[in-house]
């Protein structure tokens, strides 16, 4: 053991950390520009390699800032199942982060004792990145801080974030969820969805043609990867696919979703169904623009509206009586809501922001879908209910249209990604629920209608003095802020806001919507005001936004 210290003490010192520097691991781990990360991924490395000793499992490390400018950088974490890793540790990451450089061994030792981790327990660490210049480098980083600790290492190289998650999984669960390679996954997904639109038998080649957004990013490398597999039973035309543009520039599902229009490069025919990933494809969003010439965004809430009805229907074609959720946040659109609770009649339930919220409430449900505004979700099945449907799927006395809702089930479980949202396979279920259902990209807009409106930031001189409840739909601090707001919010029509202190910038976020834009906009800038005279704004006041 003291000669593995000894080694971690001489690596640490050629990946040493620039003294006073402070990052936090928040909502998507660091992140932050690209020089500053050295350290970070080399101790980041020590810390997977504790983790996998800890839970005797593979854990997954994935070098990425997804939608962030290509000069950030930034490392995840991945659990055993493949899902986000778990809170106190986090805290570890962040202990280990900011450790000056003569005091790393110090904390590594804490972390030791406190999580009683054996140290001759052997260790198994999967490695991604994305295609950002520096991620090469900075996976290096991290596979020295395995090695130092004497752990075993696979790097996958370049992959999306979801399929590493996809990886770790596979590995943990003995190739039970599926084959631990790039190869695997391709295939079952892509069988999935081959298997999902048989049952399309009038589509046309118009019908299977999408419009993708690589986001000048791993997606589109990926899905170049997977279109063959998809036996064209898809027709995607790629744009922005990193041959010339640069990352996430002018493009990709953060700036489509918050710009609302589309990205740079994307020729749009009226009606045609276009697509975006973000810079690690975990998230999708779709949109087309109509005859006349409007842009429509279909968001993470029309994605999961669409999802679940297709499940519902489903449900009842093999009369399985299993129940289903839709995990949402506060930034979900009021008319999303409403759809899914008053015509849908599904269980409704709002978390706070960051996937790892909606993730851990859909556990709670046979069949859990989540999806953030922004295009981040999958769906979770619990084990009883892949288990009954599967029953239902083989059982001989099953009428037809029973089994033939069982089957779809089955196949629709296998073409998603469930350890965490993912655009690829986001997006071939979704076609597969368009094609079967005959369903436009229009129809399934016109579902519902969102209510119009605004995201505004706020910049304050200390964002924590604003504290929240109620899955940050209300605020508690500071003092007379929320009361303002309600009465803000009375004086429109259809109106609701709230304000969050945003957990991966350095700004407090206003969500407002309301009847008519004029009057979302109108209501966001009250309430960045209140939030400027209340908790300590800084800078000059908010402004009008007309
Ligand atoms: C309003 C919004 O889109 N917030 C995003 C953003 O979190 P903030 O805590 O709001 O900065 O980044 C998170 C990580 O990517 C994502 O999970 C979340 O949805
Ligand atoms: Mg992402």
């Amino acid at each position: 053991m003291m000669a593995q210290f000894q080694e971690v003490l001489r690596q640490s010192s050629l990946h040493p950390k620039p003294a006073g520097l402070v990052l936090q691991y928040g909502t998507a781990g660091f992140r932050t520009n690209a020089k500053h990360l050295d350290h970070i991924m080399f101790r980041m490395g020590l810390l997977a390699t504790l983790r996998s000793k800890k839970t005797k499992a593979t854990i997954g490390v994935m070098v990425t800032a997804s939608h962030n400018p290509e000069e950030d950088n930034g490392v995840k974490l991945v659990d055993p199942m493949g899902e986000m890793v778990t809170q106190a540790w986090e805290g570890y990451a962040t202990l280990l982060a900011n450790a000056e450089q003569q005091d790393v061994l110090t904390s590594l030792k804490e972390i030791i004792e406190k999580e009683a981790v054996n140290m001759s327990q052997e260790a198994n660490v999967f490695l991604g990145r994305d295609t950002r210049c520096s991620s090469a480098r900075l996976s290096q980083a991290v596979l020295d801080g395995v090695s130092a600790l004497g752990g075993h290492s696979k790097d996958y190289g370049l992959v999306t974030t979801p399929q590493l998650h996809y990886m770790v999984c596979c590995q943990n669960t003995g190739d039970k969820y599926g084959e631990a390679t790039v190869e695997g996954y391709y295939n079952k997904l892509s069988q999935a969805y081959i298997q999902l639109i048989k049952h399309a038998p009038n589509c046309t080649d118009d019908q299977k043609h999408l419009c993708v957004d690589g986001a000048n990013g791993i997606g589109a490398l990926k899905v170049r990867e997977m279109e063959a597999h998809l036996k064209s039973g898809l027709q995607i035309s790629l744009v922005n696919d990193g041959s010339q543009g640069k990352l996430n520039d002018q493009c990709g599902a953060d700036f489509v979703k918050v710009q609302q229009k589309p990205p740079s490069g994307m020729k749009m025919n009226p009606g045609e169904r276009c697509c975006s990933f973000d810079g690690d494809a975990d998230r999708i969003v779709y949109y087309y623009t109509d005859s006349e010439g409007q842009f429509h965004l279909l968001d993470g809430d029309k994605i999961a509206t669409l999802i679940s009805t297709f499940l519902k229907e489903l449900l009842t074609q093999a009369g399985l009586n299993l129940n289903i959720a839709v995990v949402q946040t506060a930034y979900a659109n009021g008319s999303s809501t409403r759809y899914l609770e008053d015509t849908m009649k599904v269980i409704v339930r709002c978390t706070k922001t960051g996937v790892k919220h909606l993730h851990h409430a859909a556990q709670e449900f046979d069949i859990g879908v989540y999806f953030e505004a922004n295009g981040h979700g999958t769906v979770l099945f619990s084990k009883s209910a892949e288990e009954k449907i599967q029953q239902l799927s083989k059982d001989p006395n099953t009428d037809d249209e029973r089994k033939t809702a069982a089957l779809l089930l089955q196949n629709t479980i296998n073409v998603i990604n469930q350890t965490v949202g993912d655009a690829i396979s986001d997006m071939l279920l979704i076609e597969a629920i368009l094609a079967t259902k005959g369903l436009t990209v229009q129809q399934w807009d016109a579902i519902y209608s969102d209510l119009p409106n605004r995201q505004l930031k706020v910049k304050v001189s200390d964002r924590r003095v604003i504290d929240t409840t109620d899955a940050e739909r209300r605020a508690v601090r500071p003092a007379g802020l929320q009361e303002t707001i309600d009465s803000l919010v009375k004086k429109y029509r259809q109106a609701r806001s709230f304000v969050r202190p945003s957990g991966t910038e350095d700004v407090v976020r206003v969500y407002a919507e309301a009847e008519t834009q004029e009057s979302a906009d109108a209501l966001a800038h009250e309430v960045s005001l209140a939030v400027y005279r209340l908790a300590g704004g800084v800078g000059d006041e908010p402004k009008p936004l007309h």
